[in-house]
């Protein structure tokens, strides 16, 4: 079973706070854009380049089926929230699904230089500014605990996380 699901803009640290948790928990970590990249046998950047945003919203919708059915700690991709089905999937689920909610001011600082993520390259500053304000009601719509961490290391959003799920990171002890 799942431990605990990240949903959250792209790079309000899913993949990285994920790993932190998965070293705590001694637990697997199934990170969904690695998932996509490994069934389609091709990048991110090559898979929208290839075949389209929406082929690759449909694998995503795939992985993330296929995701329910293994063990660990989940972080999805930034746009995990854009499909309905998806959506659905999130908020019927009992697992704890947490909104990593981070400023833009904070996002741009992080993604600078980045070129792996094809919206980032499309959109520009402006436009993802737009795009964060109109998926911020739909991460807020699947989860059960939202984390800022705008001003917080990925250890101290870990920590956060163990508190607000009710496990002591010291029942794991590495
Ligand atoms: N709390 C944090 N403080 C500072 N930098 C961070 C924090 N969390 C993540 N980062 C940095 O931000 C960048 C993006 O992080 P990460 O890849 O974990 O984001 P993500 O939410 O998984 O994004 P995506 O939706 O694209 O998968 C990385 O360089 C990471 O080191
Ligand atoms: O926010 C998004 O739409 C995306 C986020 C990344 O995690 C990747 O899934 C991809 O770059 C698209
Ligand atoms: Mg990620």
């Amino acid at each position: 079973m799942l431990d605990v699901i990240l949903v959250g803009f792209m790079g309000t640290g899913k993949t990285t706070v994920g790993e932190v948790l998965a070293a705590n928990f001694k637990r697997p970590q199934i990170d969904l854009d690695d998932e996509i990249i490994a069934s389609a046998g091709k990048s991110i950047k090559q898979i929208f380049a290839d075949a389209g945003e929406t082929a690759f919203r449909q694998l995503e919708t795939q992985v993330l089926q296929q995701a329910f059915a293994k063990s660990g700690i989940l972080s999805t991709g930034g746009g995990v929230v854009e499909s309905a089905a998806n959506r659905q999937l999130l908020q019927t689920t009992t697992i704890p699904v947490i909104y990593l909610q981070t400023e833009p001011a904070a996002i741009f600082t992080r993604l600078k230089g980045d070129d792996g993520r094809p919206l980032v390259q499309q959109l520009g500053e402006s436009g993802l500014r737009e795009l964060w304000q109109r998926r911020a009601p739909l991460y807020q719509s699947v989860a059960t605990h939202t984390v800022t961490t705008d001003a917080r290391t990925p250890e101290e959003v870990s920590q956060q996380i163990q508190q607000l799920i009710g496990q002591e990171v010291s029942h794991y002890a590495i």
